[in-house]
């Protein structure tokens, strides 16, 4: 939820960074609203064309300054300074990670700020060890001619990122982008401006050059998100959020013929075997479905488990997810999370209330915790569980993201096999056997960017990273982020 400046507080006032300073902009700036109490705790100043376009000339004068003309070896080494400023600013990262989502200190300290930096780190990393191709080349008159590839930056990136791993999801993008000498300007999403922000600081810190990184905030449609897709010099736009967000920004890019690496949207399958370790599949299905209260891409919204353990697993999970603890995100004790907005909070309402006229049966939740205040004015929902519904119900084929999922019982491996690839989607999948070589089979089969075994959001950051069909275009991580962020030149020479 968003509002004007005059509704909000003047406690704290983010503008946007562009050439190593704030810049503020004319419009009205909006609200920063914490979700676990409703409460405004500062606002932001909104980009216009304007704002977007001196942010991307800073880009492109930074591009032909002393950026372009660093080393490997010296870009390694400011990202590992970049990687060392977010951990020397740990506990501001995680307090402005927690006050605009609302998430857990625990998980706002275990995985999104942690995450953020070891992000600079792995590509600091692949500098290192990073080759291209050469072939010697037998030539038509007997003699040899020496092909070899040569990596050059993309040029100006525009990085758009979503609200549900704010740091995490931007340093992902911006780590990459910068290691093979890009320059970007980044927009946050509106609902979690602050730790880019501070980003921003650590960036001037770290030595970065002024206009290397720029920060725009502000929205989609008719704001700065809009504005920075359409920009006819940028080379190339990198966007994690909405499948349907996607099109949109991939009508923009089609102008101009630039490339875009997308990571979209989910509607992720576990299946689970009967052979499995329960405990083990309990445990990884608790943290896939209800994680970050279900706001991860990679989280589990469809279930399918074998038969025989089917009612055993259904209420092991229910008693699982009524052990989650909504609370103050700051209070130790806190294992639960209120979803990032009023209008998100909404939308899963009514797929709750969509299951509940579909004749789902509840196994728990679908509903809103009575908590004290000031969360009661925070946007929280149940966790939910059901089981029930149809395979063509909404619940099961549009994407929630939200603490719910559908439990299923299946009876062979190729019925659960089509029903996690009914999908338009194929970001990620959990599978859960005991039997190594179904875990081999299942995992090939299944049509989707990632596949765990045995376990759920392990990542190994040099992997590729990123989804099938509807969930994305291109791969993140290690080598694989080489195709978007560089232009890959064959140099030939007869010798
Ligand atoms: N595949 C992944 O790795 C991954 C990771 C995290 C989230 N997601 C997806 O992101 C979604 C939730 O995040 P969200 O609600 O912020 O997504 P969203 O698509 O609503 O917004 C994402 C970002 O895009 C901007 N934006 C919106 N419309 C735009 C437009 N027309 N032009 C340019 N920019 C625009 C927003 O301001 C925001 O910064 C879910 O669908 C989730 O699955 C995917
Ligand atoms: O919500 C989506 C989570 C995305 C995670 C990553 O991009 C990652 O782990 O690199």
């Amino acid at each position: 939820m968003n509002i004007t400046a005059a509704q909000a507080p003047a406690s704290s006032v983010i503008t946007h960074y562009i050439a190593g300073r704030p810049v503020t902009s004319s419009r009205p700036p909006f609200a920063n609203v914490d979700p676990a109490t409703g409460q405004v705790v500062g606002h932001v100043h909104e980009a216009d064309a304007g704002i977007v376009d001196m942010a991307v000339r800073a880009a492109r004068d930074a591009l032909h300054g002393p950026w372009g003309r660093l080393t490997d070896g010296e870009r390694a080494a400011i990202l590992r300074r970049l990687a060392d400023g977010i951990r020397a600013r740990f506990d501001e990262f995680v307090a402005a990670e927690v006050r605009d989502t609302g998430k857990p200190y625990s998980l706002a300290s275990h995985l999104d700020i942690p995450r953020g930096a070891a992000n600079f780190d792995v590509f600091a990393d692949q500098l290192a060890h990073g080759a291209t191709e050469a072939f010697r080349s037998p030539t038509p008159d007997g003699g040899i001619a020496l092909n070899y590839g040569l990596r050059t930056p993309r040029g100006v990136i525009a990085v758009i990122c979503p609200w549900n791993l704010p740091l995490l999801l931007m340093t992902w993008k911006v780590a990459p982008a910068l290691a093979f000498g890009n320059t970007v300007v980044v927009k946050p999403s509106e609902e979690t401006p602050s730790t880019t922000t501070l980003l921003a600081e650590v960036m001037n810190d770290a030595g970065v050059p002024p206009g290397v990184f720029n920060v725009v905030h502000g929205f989609g449609p008719d704001s700065a998100g809009q504005y920075l897709t359409e920009h006819p010099d940028v080379n190339g736009i990198t966007f994690t959020g909405e499948t349907r967000t996607g099109t949109a920004i991939m009508k923009a890019a089609a102008v101009g013929v630039r490339p875009v690496s997308f990571e979209l949207g989910g509607k992720n399958a576990a299946v689970v075997f009967a052979d499995c370790d329960l405990d083990a599949a309990i445990a990884g299905t608790t943290r896939s479905a209800f994680l970050n209260s279900g706001q991860v891409c990679l989280g589990t919204e469809r279930i399918y488990v074998e038969r025989p353990i089917f009612d055993t697993f259904v209420a092991r999970l229910k008693q699982a997810a009524e052990a989650l603890r909504p609370g103050d995100p700051n209070a130790g004790d806190t294992t639960f999370g209120p979803l990032i907005s009023k209008a998100h909070r909404d939308k899963v309402l009514s797929y709750y209330a969509r299951a509940r006229n579909e004749g789902a049966s509840i196994v728990t939740g679908g509903g809103v915790p009575s908590l004290p205040a000031p969360l009661s004015g925070g946007w929280w929902v149940e966790p939910t569980i059901w089981t029930g519904l149809p395979a063509d119900s909404a619940v099961l084929t549009e994407e929630i993201f939200g603490p719910c999922c559908h439990i299923a019982p299946f009876d062979r491996e190729d019925e659960a096999i089509a029903a996690a690839n009914d999908s338009p989607y194929g970001l990620a999948t959990s599978i859960w056997t005991g039997d190594l070589s179904r875990a081999h089979r299942v995992a090939a089969a299944i049509e989707v960017g990632v596949a765990w075994v045995n376990c759920w959001f392990l990542r190994d950051l040099r992997t590729a990273f990123g989804g099938a069909k509807q969930s994305g275009i291109g791969r993140e991580g290690g080598v694989h982020g080489l195709e978007f962020y560089t232009e890959l030149r064959n140099v030939c020479i007869k010798l």
